[in-house]
């Protein structure tokens, strides 16, 4: 599978201090890749290592392919970043921004009104970006960086310090991109909820290290299992009989009984017998899933230190 990004045991440290260590990145062309991690936990030295910010020292980092390394700068023109804050000048336009930006890379200016239209901000092109919102200034970030129309788009938490409308903005800022303009977006977050809105694939790093890496359908089955199914039942525990013995199933509170997941079938085949059985089934849902266990993988550790 082609990659748009691959790292090979990418390691980095600041002085003594390792902050990235053995990562080996696989991130899909075509995918929306989530980086997801807690603060501190290495996505931004990760990123600044990708984007050139930080030079390895060792050749392990491919965009497309290629080596970062060995075509330096050329590589960057197949990429746009938008890394924190993007730089813009606030006592300029949203339209001058980008025409200064694209006269200084020798852009067309003709991109100017595409990226207008990609970012939603063609209404405001000319109002100054002093009085942008702080999501108004994200956007315009992300169309500096599609300026060049890059096939790769690196965004270090863009919706970071966002308003909930804000957040919801740039969830359907990236998704036209991925959608719409066939982008492969590579995003960093510390919020599994947004991964989960966005991503077709994830990778977890932790202290410095990649905890996971898959599609978001695998991670989905995979937190799934060590769950528990709970089966909302008036009067449970007249019906606990009914559940077969060997499946662990135990009373929950007054009118709910829960055991151990252990896949969709069983769920389906439990409710059919139930059912059958006159058990007055009226809901059913999963406890523990993503949310719990990547807190538990997040966790785990940091009680060590
Ligand atoms: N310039 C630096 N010098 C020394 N240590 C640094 C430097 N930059 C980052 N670190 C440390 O490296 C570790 C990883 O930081 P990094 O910013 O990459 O994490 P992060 O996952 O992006 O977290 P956050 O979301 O809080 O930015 C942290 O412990 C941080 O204190």
């Amino acid at each position: 599978m082609p990659y748009a990004i691959h790292t090979q045991d990418l390691s980095f440290a600041f002085g003594r201090r390792t902050v990235v260590s053995g990562l080996s990145l696989h991130v899909p062309e075509g995918s929306i890749y989530g980086f997801l991690g807690p603060n501190g936990a290495g996505k931004s030295t990760s990123i600044r290592l990708l984007t050139g910010m930080l030079l390895s020292d060792k050749d392990n980092i491919f965009i497309g392919g290629r080596s970062l390394r060995r075509h330096l700068p050329d590589i960057f023109r197949g990429m746009g970043t938008l890394i924190e804050s993007p730089s813009l000048y606030a006592h300029l336009t949203a339209r001058e921004n980008l025409r200064l930006i694209a006269t200084l890379r020798g852009l067309p200016a003709a991109r100017i009104d595409e990226v207008l239209a990609i970012v939603g901000l063609r209404s405001v092109q000319h109002r100054k970006v002093a009085h942008f919102s702080l999501g108004m200034k994200q956007r315009l970030g992300i169309g500096i960086a599609l300026l060049a129309d890059p096939a790769l788009l690196i965004l270090d938490e863009p919706a970071n310090g966002l308003d909930p409308s804000g957040i919801i903005e740039i969830r359907d800022l990236i998704r036209h991109l991925h959608q719409q303009e066939g982008k492969t977006i590579f995003v960093s977050s510390h919020l599994l909820a947004e991964v989960e809105k966005t991503c077709t694939h994830i990778g977890i790093i932790h202290k410095g290290t990649l905890r996971y890496e898959g599609t978001l359908e695998q991670l989905q089955l995979e937190a799934r299992q060590g769950g528990e199914v709970v089966f909302t039942i008036p009067a449970a525990a007249q019906h606990l009989t009914a559940f077969p013995d060997d499946w662990g199933a135990r009373l929950h509170s007054a009118d709910e009984v829960l055991f151990p997941y252990t896949g969709a079938d069983r769920i389906t085949e439990l409710n059919q017998r139930l059912v059958g059985a006159g058990v007055p089934v009226c809901g059913i849902r999963m406890q523990g899933g993503l949310e719990d266990w990547f807190m538990r993988l997040t966790q785990k550790d940091r009680e060590i230190v």
